[in-house]
């Protein structure tokens, strides 16, 4: 049996992408990681399924029941694997290459100013296009499972990153899947950070976290007055390992960052936009007056072919 897929990418966070219109594709975790194996496959981060989300429904995962009670349009559902298997509620990188991958299908057409609400295990997000090309997501809402005692404290875990002598401080924030976020002092230590092992996070986390090493660097002004913070960071995705990027994981960092920056600040503006640098390129993160933030960023599809299913 043979298996058609795409291979897409935002900033080099990559995927294969399969088309299940049908909604009849058994995805075993089994093939999700021939799939995705990088020498005997096909190779990617993640596999990302496009299925329709009334067949998600139906093979028993309630959210797809509260995705389409919520917005009757998203039709399709995002269902994310991570490389090793596992599955995953939400990928921010993932859903601006399913949308590109939705076009491609002709599911979706963004190019007039539309809007692509899909189905995920996080619940619904809603993409559109830029100008430039860039994919803009409602992330939806985030939060810090710490509370307002983290926020204050900056803190509310410690990670160890291999070859540290002692854990760091690391605040965990909630994008609809698990973030830590740990604070470096200089961009040597975030080059050297040794992340081929998965860090080690305290107190452990029931389901495992992704771990977001960042450097806040100097805000920049834009023509119109208004100043961006920036932010540099790499990201060790759990189920997979080091990846190039993380789209929820770029929104924890820059809220992390914004967080840290607001008890600094004491009533002094922190920015609500953010330029996030990661090691496959740069995406824009914007804190949204209604608890949501917005992932910004592109989204590419590079191949596309069959591949043997023994
Ligand atoms: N790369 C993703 C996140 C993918 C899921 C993550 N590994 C998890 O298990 O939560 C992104 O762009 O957000």
């Amino acid at each position: 049996m043979t298996l058609r897929f795409t291979k897409g990418h935002g900033t080099h966070n990559d995927f294969v992408l399969l088309a299940d219109t049908r909604g009849d594709l058994d995805l075993t975790a089994d093939l999700v990681r021939r799939l995705a194996d990088r020498r005997g496959g096909i190779g990617g981060d993640g596999v990302i399924r496009l299925a329709p989300t009334a067949a998600v429904a139906r093979a028993g995962e309630e959210v797809a029941d509260r995705v389409l009670a919520e917005e009757p349009d998203a039709i399709w559902f995002m269902d994310y694997r991570n490389a090793d298997g596992s599955v995953a509620q939400m990928c921010g990188n993932g859903v601006r290459v399913f949308a590109a991958f939705a076009e491609s299908l002709g599911l979706a057409d963004l190019a007039t100013g539309g809007e692509l609400a899909l189905g995920t295990r996080a619940g619904v997000r809603r993409v559109r296009k830029e100008p430039d090309g860039w994919y803009a997501v409602d992330m939806g809402a985030w939060s810090l499972p710490g509370g307002a005692g983290a926020a204050a404290q900056g803190a509310d875990a410690q990670v160890l990153v291999a070859g540290w002598p002692a854990p760091r401080p690391a605040l965990s924030v909630d994008l609809g899947n698990p973030h830590t976020v740990v604070a470096l002092p200089s961009l040597d230590e975030l080059a050297a950070a040794d992340l081929a092992r998965a860090p080690q996070v305290e107190p452990v986390p029931a389901d495992g976290t992704n771990v977001e090493l960042v450097v806040p660097l100097d805000e920049r002004t834009t023509g119109d007055g208004a100043s961006v913070g920036r932010v540099r960071m790499r990201v060790h995705e759990r189920g997979v390992g080091e990846t190039q990027s993380c789209g929820t994981g770029a929104c924890a960092a820059a809220l992390a960052v914004r967080t840290w920056a607001r008890h600094a600040a004491g009533d002094v503006p922190v920015p609500d936009v953010w330029e996030v640098e990661v090691p496959g390129g740069q995406v824009r993160v914007r804190v949204l007056a209604d608890g949501h933030v917005e992932l910004a960023g592109p989204a590419e599809l590079v191949f596309t072919g069959e591949v043997v299913l023994p």
